[in-house]
């Protein structure tokens, strides 16, 4: 970053509550034509593997095999996947707090496994992180433990202060910089660690589960303090999280990882809203539309029998999100499908929209309705057949 952070701290402070529009439109924006992908990519991970060897007591664990991914700059992405799946692992090779076994991590267009441990350390301190705990000193106050990264570095304390007291506005804690962190609330605290993260005005900001001890107004608040500084500050961030809601929400690009492999990636609303592998499925149950009522799934069966109904997904995505399908349906093929399922949600800021229906048709008319749909931007999805 040419500009420093608190430059920008300071112009994000003047100019709070005005709007800088999509974050991902922006990096793409800023990607010149024929850039490396150096230029383009903040964070390169290039067939990355990670293998602790064994110990007396285990054996070895293969934590991350064969891993590509490519953080855009100004981007929000987001890695998800289940307990043990690599995820802390792979955000550990990021600020070289791991080695990979193979393969390169290049950090700002530096491949962090050829650094010094000096360099490292420089390079480090370009990487902000927030933690699910926060990680915050209790014996010292929100501004002292804002300051500790900058008194680590060497700085001046009246420089430390000049730095710091930007932050506290940005993060909304200015009255509270001589309350220690038992006086604050979860989210107080998490941006007390946000705002550390920041002291170092640092090119990207890592997050590991920081919103996974908030309750759900908490996070709302805390994600959009994230969303803005990096709509912003231009402040890239990489989140590892367990939380479908919070990547449905800011991630502008999600890669999926299931035991140390990434089995899906790519922008986030073209994955939530058609996800392909079965983990990713799994992990997205939960979001409204994606999982079959109950009294469906019961009677779902494989194979049609004679008079039986097929039952489809139909995803409505952006423009298309609006159309009076069901009528065009009837109008078109006489067919007047039964509703079973549906809602209505917003990805990556985007509308989205399932409808799960039932309706008698044999293989080829079938293959016309879809196609119908397909042609005015619908995906369709067979779910199965109920009697
Ligand atoms: N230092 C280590 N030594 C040996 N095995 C390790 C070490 N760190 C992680 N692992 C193993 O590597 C695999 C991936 O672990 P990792 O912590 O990256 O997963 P995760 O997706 O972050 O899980 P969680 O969501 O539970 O934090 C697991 O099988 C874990 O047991």
């Amino acid at each position: 970053m040419t500009s420093s952070v608190l430059d920008q701290n300071v112009h994000l402070a003047t100019v709070s509550g005005q709007s800088g529009g999509n974050s991902a439109a922006a990096s793409q924006a800023s990607v010149s034509a024929g850039a490396t992908p150096e230029q383009d990519n903040l964070v390169l991970i290039e067939n990355v593997s990670k293998v602790f060897p064994a110990s007396r007591s285990r054996p070895a664990v293969t934590a991350l095999e064969n891993i590509n991914l490519a953080v855009r700059r100004g981007s929000i992405t987001a890695i998800i996947g289940r307990s043990g799946a690599g995820k802390s692992t792979l955000i550990r090779l990021v600020n070289g707090l791991e080695k990979a076994t193979s393969g390169r991590v290049v950090v700002n267009g530096t491949d962090v496994m050829k650094l010094s441990e000096v360099d490292l350390r420089n390079v480090r301190r370009s990487i902000g992180m927030i933690f699910q705990h926060f990680n915050l000193l209790s014996s010292r106050t929100v501004f002292d433990n804002v300051a500790l990264p900058l008194e680590i570095a060497g700085l001046k304390k009246q420089e430390i202060a000049q730095r710091i007291l930007p932050l506290l506005e940005l993060v909304g804690l200015a009255d509270k910089h001589d309350r220690y962190p038992a006086e604050l609330s979860g989210g107080q605290k998490q941006r007390v660690g946000i705002a550390r993260a920041l002291a170092t005005q640092p090119m990207l900001l890592l997050s590991d589960e920081a919103t996974s001890a908030l309750d759900p107004e908490t996070t709302q608040s805390v994600l959009e303090l994230l969303s803005r500084i990096n709509r912003e500050l231009g402040l890239t961030i990489l989140l590892i999280t367990h939380e479908m809601e919070v990547v449905k929400r800011i991630a502008d690009y999600v890669a999926v990882i299931d035991a140390g492999r990434i089995v899906e990636q790519g922008g986030t609303f073209e994955v939530f809203s058609a996800p392909k592998h079965p983990t990713t499925r799994k992990l997205l149950s939960g979001i409204p539309g994606m999982q079959l009522p109950g009294y469906v799934q019961a009677h779902l069966t494989d194979k049609p029998a004679a008079t039986s109904k097929t039952v489809m997904r139909i995803l409505f995505a952006g423009p298309h999100a609006t159309e009076p399908i069901l009528a065009s349906l009837a109008t078109e093929f006489g067919v007047r499908p039964n509703i079973m399922g549906g809602a209505v949600d917003e990805i990556a800021g985007r509308p989205f929209g399932t409808l799960i229906v039932s309706f008698p048709a044999d293989e080829q008319r079938l293959t016309t309705i879809r196609q119908f749909l397909a042609d005015r931007g619908l995906i369709t999805e067979i779910l199965g057949y109920v009697a």
